[in-house]
Formats: structure tokens, sequence, C-alpha cells
């Protein structure tokens, strides 16, 4: 078999024109564009480059881009009250801190700090409790990026054995929570489980956020499974996932990287941030999306 590869670039860029046109109709009813704030502290180049295309995406998608770029020196308070001034403005529905932070700060104290209802990356702990309990609120946006992907490929994912790899607060966590509201049987593998490969071969979806170079190996695939990678390892050979690309031999269905879960990543956020504008305006969008 040769896997589908899975377009995520093509599908974001519908995902972003539904956005735009959520985004008009907020702007014709409040008088105001959605605002999504960006806070890059420090230098680091990559981050750099993400923040660029995400502010791009912001103003291409209709909305107002505020970015906030600190010096690596920035202190713990300097940047807590950038986070109470953003929740205090109005113009501003969406706050995303760019991570990692530089290491002297306390990143779990700033994402608290984070005003949940504009916490448009999903990661306030009161978030990933109302994702946890089935309540309403902001889902982390590579893991709903996945998931979007995942429906698209799939239609219904009722009864799926799905295995993530991977178990940070960003991508695996929240991605088996994802998984489960979708009525997957789901198996979280992580750095301890023991003979992952064995694992893997059960699964009919398999999602690896684990960070590590085409870790995910052909001979572990059930034939025909989709799989997503959320992997981003830059090499000597350029920009590779955590699955090897010659699963796509044996797979179903399988992302790209690049091309694959990153730009559902950016488009995702774009969602969120005019699902926030839509909520704090009262607006019901004609269009969900
Ligand atoms: N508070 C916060 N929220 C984030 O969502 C967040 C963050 N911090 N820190 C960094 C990571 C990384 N991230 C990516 C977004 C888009 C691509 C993306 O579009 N990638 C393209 C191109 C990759 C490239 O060429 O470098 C692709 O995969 O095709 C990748 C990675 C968001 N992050």
């Amino acid at each position: 078999m040769t896997a589908r590869i899975i377009d995520g670039k093509a599908f974001a860029a519908d995902v972003r024109a539904q956005v735009a046109e959520g985004v008009a109709q907020v702007a014709r009813e409040a008088g105001r564009k959605p605002g999504l704030a960006v806070v890059l502290v420090g230098e680091d180049p990559a981050s750099a480059v993400y923040v660029r295309s995400k502010g791009k995406a912001t103003v291409a998608a209709g909305m107002e881009s505020i970015e906030h770029r600190l010096p690596a020196d920035t202190t713990q308070d300097m940047l807590e009250r950038l986070v109470d001034q953003l929740n205090a403005d109005p113009a501003v529905d969406g706050i995303l801190v760019q991570l990692p932070l530089p290491g002297h700060l306390d990143e779990s104290a700033i994402i608290t700090r984070i005003d949940p209802d504009k916490d448009v990356d999903g990661f306030h702990p009161v978030n990933a409790g109302r994702l946890a309990t089935g309540l309403p609120g902001f889902v982390p946006c590579t893991p709903y990026g996945c998931l979007l992907l995942l429906r698209d490929v799939l239609g219904d994912l009722s009864g799926k054995d799905a295995v993530v790899i991977g178990r940070s607060n960003i991508v695996g966590k929240p991605m088996a929570q994802l998984l489960i509201g979708d009525s997957c049987t789901v198996t979280v593998a992580h750095s301890r489980t023991r003979d992952l490969p064995a694992v893997v071969k059960r699964a009919d979806i398999v999602v690896a956020a684990v960070g590590r170079a085409k870790m995910v190996k052909p001979d572990w695939i059930k034939p025909g499974a989709t799989l997503i990678d959320v992997g981003i390892n830059r090499t000597d050979e350029g920009l590779v996932g955590d699955i090897d690309p010659a699963c796509a031999d044996v797979a179903g269905a399988m992302t790209p990287v690049p091309g694959g879960v990153g730009p559902m990543t950016i488009a995702v956020l774009l969602r969120n941030t005019l699902v926030s504008a839509a909520r704090r305006e009262g607006i019901t969008l004609a269009k969900p999306i």
C-alpha cells in the first residue's frame, strides 16, 4: 500500500478562509476586528520565525495583530504586568505568550496569569480542566488541528484504536482527551512504555509527538493505519518529523513534515481567536468552525 499524503497546508488554507468569513461577520456586527496579541521574549530565531508567520496569517484573516517583543532579560514582574494589561484591553481577544520562555522566567505562572477566556493557546489549567470534563473552553491548537485532519480522513472516529506517543501538556494529554471525546480507545505511550512497537502495531490512529526524528518505523505500523506526525526536528537532512517517511509504504494515510500539522496549528489559533471575539461580543457565528 502507499499512503495518501494528507495535505495539511491546503486544509489549513480552507480553515483560514472560513475564519476570514467569521471575522467579517464580527467586524460588521461589533464594529471592530478581532485582536490577537502575541508576546515574544528574547531572540530565539526559530520563535521569531513562528511569530512572524502568525502575525502575517492573523492580518490575512482580517484580524488585528498586536505584537510585543521584549528583551531576553525581561523580568517576571514586567512580563506579568504586560499580561495584566492585555487581559484588561478590550481590543485583545486572544493572548499568546510564545514558548519556551527564557530559563529565568516561570512559564507556569505566566500561563496561569492569562485570562482563561483569552487563552487561545488553551494552555491555562482552567482550559485543561474544561477539556478534561467536557466543558466549553479553548482547546490547544496543535491537537485540535490533528483532530480536524483525522475527522476529514476517517469520518467518524468512534471505536478506533488510537495511540498517542508523548504525554506533554501541550500536545499528548489534550490529544488524548480529544480522541476520548470522539469515542476512540486511547493509549498514551511515552518514554517508559514497554515494547512501543507492539503498542503502535495495534493502532488505527497514531499521533506522534515526541520530538525524535524518524522514531516511528514502518514495521511498527498496522497496514492501512492513519498517521499524524506532530514532530518538527531540525536535522542535517532538513525538517524531519517523528515518523519515518518510509511508513508511507504501510499506512493508509499520513501527514508530511513540513506541510502537515504545522499549518493547522496556526489555522486553529486564528479560529480560537475568532471564537473568543464572537463570544466576547455576544455574536453567534453564522458558520461555526
Ligand atoms: N504559546 C505558544 N503557542 C504555540 O502554538 C507555539 C509556541 N508557543 N511555541 C512554538 C510552537 C511551534 N509552533 C508551530 C506553529 C506552526 C508551525 C508551522 O507552520 N510549520 C510549518 C513550517 C515549518 C518550518 O518551515 O519551520 C510546517 O510544518 O509545514 C510549526 C510550529 C507553535 N508553537
